[in-house]
């Protein structure tokens, strides 16, 4: 299984691009959740607006799907600017770079997302950008190149990372506001489904929202999908409106079960539960017993199960925790005297 084709997977989609756009909130105030992140940007765009100048750089990171691009369409919209959304992937060469830096108007926003995948020679000319709202463009090659310096008007970069720790320091300090996304709460993924409810057209009672929000994975990008299909679902096979049980059903018909574990999640801790009596196992051993490659296992589907507190990656190997036997509704094998006091148990054979 790919993690394309997972409904639980925070990544864009290419063909939801559309509908996503349709449900971006518009301004700082319909933005739901992340209460510092929102409180401390109001105050950093309002004293950019006071002093009639451009807000100062402003760096996001968080997990995919958390409302970063959403956010720099939102500091755009306060401050009245355009916006120019591009990424470190799309500007290989410093040229890509200077080509748009020097066509920006002044004030505009500039959105670089997955800023610590640009080139290098990029990223060096972008700290002279982000300073001096100056670069130095070379031209010719060898001992012939000359720098021709070009002044550009002063901007707004929002960069956008998974993890600020991925940014060289001379980079990260250049931003004036740094800001972390957290993963949302249910309750406020219970509003951002209401909302996109409401602008979708469908009516989802407020238990509907705690089942969707519940299965979410504490990210909006997730809630809004499952809100679709949960919403298809009940206009094929209910009356259209979202009830507790209308959701629940429609999501064990994508098999996304209460906590938001898919299929890919569950075989994985299923194997590790059943045939490994919780652990420790090497995550080779794991990935064949799941029959999926090892990198699917430990990219894709470990990190939420980590994070959920189902699943420990160990030195030893990997090890299931008392709440994933709870969580499929298994019993933990009894534990040996030796075992229980450290000794090789499992490991000596399935050892990391
Ligand atoms: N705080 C929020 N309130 C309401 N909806 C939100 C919020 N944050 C994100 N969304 C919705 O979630 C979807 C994904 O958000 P967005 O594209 O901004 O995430 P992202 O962090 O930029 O993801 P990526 O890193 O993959 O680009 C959007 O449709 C947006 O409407």
């Amino acid at each position: 299984m790919s993690s394309e084709e997972r409904l639980v997977d925070a990544e864009v989609d290419s063909d939801e691009q559309a509908v996503e756009a349709a449900l971006r909130p518009k301004q700082l105030g319909e933005f739901i959740g992340q209460p510092k992140v929102r409180e401390q940007l109001d105050l950093v765009l309002r004293a950019a607006r006071a002093r009639g100048g451009t807000a100062d750089h402003v760096l996001l990171s968080g997990a995919p799907g958390l409302g970063k691009t959403t956010l720099s369409m939102i500091i755009a919209a306060e401050m009245g600017a355009p916006i120019r959304i591009t990424s470190g992937p799309a500007i290989q060469h410093a040229g890509d770079l200077a080509a748009i830096l020097s066509s920006l108007q002044e004030g505009e926003v500039l959105f670089l997302d997955e800023i610590h995948r640009m080139s290098r020679p990029a990223e060096e000319m972008l700290y002279m950008a982000m300073e001096d709202f100056r670069v130095d463009v070379i031209v010719g090659k060898g001992p012939g190149a000359t720098a021709i310096p070009l002044e550009l008007p002063p901007f707004t970069l929002v960069g956008a990372t998974t993890r600020a720790g991925l940014l060289p320091p001379p980079l990260r300090d250049r931003f004036g506001f740094t800001a972390h996304m957290e993963f949302y709460e249910p309750e406020e993924l219970e509003q951002v489904v209401h909302r996109s409810a409401e602008l979708l057209e469908v009516r989802t009672d407020p238990e509907g929202a705690v089942e969707i929000a519940g299965r979410s994975r504490g990210t909006p990008r997730i809630a809004n999908r499952l809100l679709r299909r949960v919403r298809d679902y009940a206009q094929v096979k209910a009356d259209g409106v979202i009830t507790r049980e209308v959701a629940a059903a429609a999501l064990e018909v994508y098999e996304v079960d209460g906590r938001g574990l898919d299929r890919l999640d569950r075989a994985v801790l299923g194997s590790l539960l059943k045939l490994f009596g919780g652990g420790p196992v090497g995550l080779s051993t794991l990935a064949v017993a799941v029959g999926e490659e090892r990198e699917t296992v430990e990219e894709v589907a470990e990190p939420f199960l980590v994070r959920e507190g189902l699943l420990a990656r160990t030195p030893r190997g990997r090890v299931a925790t008392p709440a994933a036997w709870a969580h499929l509704g298994l019993t933990p094998p009894q534990q040996s005297p030796r075992s229980a006091s450290g000794g090789p148990g499992q490991q000596g054979l399935f050892g990391a």
